[in-house]
């Protein structure tokens, strides 16, 4: 049987900063994130399973992501917790705002990676991840590919 990609779409809003960057990006601001995870499998042969046809079914797929990625950055903002907008991090909780604190600068190239391990632990044995894309704006993304790393 045939190995087949197939691709969900997911979108999330988040609010991030670059500490220490040399640029506008260093302030607070968000963007309206775009992400395409791209898993690869053999469509399932057995007639009697519910899955027949499928390399995943799409809302297991979602599930996943929704759980580890969307669900947990949509509407949060993102600092590096091994910089001074800890402080920041920190008076904003206090107030009930969401903020997560991620071991990296939340570039798109860090976040990606970030959610390709986030991912990978949770797809099926016989499913593998082939790639992400994640779009920051109509015009910067980054993509991670499993072939290249
Ligand atoms: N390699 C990277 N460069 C930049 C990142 C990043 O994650 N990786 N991030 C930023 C900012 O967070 C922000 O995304 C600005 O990006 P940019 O594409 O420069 O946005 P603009 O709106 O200025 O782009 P247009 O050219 O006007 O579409 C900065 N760099
Ligand atoms: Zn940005």
């Amino acid at each position: 049987m045939s190995k087949i990609r197939i691709t969900k779409q997911f979108s999330f809003e988040t609010g991030h900063a670059l500490y220490g960057y040399d640029g506008k990006c260093k302030n607070v601001h968000g963007h309206s994130y775009k992400l395409s995870v791209t898993v690869i499998g053999t469509p399932i042969s057995n007639v009697e399973n519910a899955k027949f046809g499928m390399v995943i079914d799409f809302s297991d797929l979602k599930k996943i992501v929704k759980d580890e990625i969307v669900d947990v950055f949509d509407h949060a903002t993102v600092f590096n917790k091994n910089t001074p907008h800890v402080e920041l991090a920190e008076m904003l909780k206090v107030r009930g705002h969401s903020v997560l604190l991620v071991d990296y600068q939340p570039t798109s190239e860090m976040m990606v990676i970030d959610f390709a391990e986030k991912i990978k632990k949770h797809l099926p044995d016989a499913i593998q991840l082939h790639s992400l894309k994640l779009q920051e704006t109509d015009t910067s993304f980054a993509e991670w590919y499993a072939s290249d790393n």
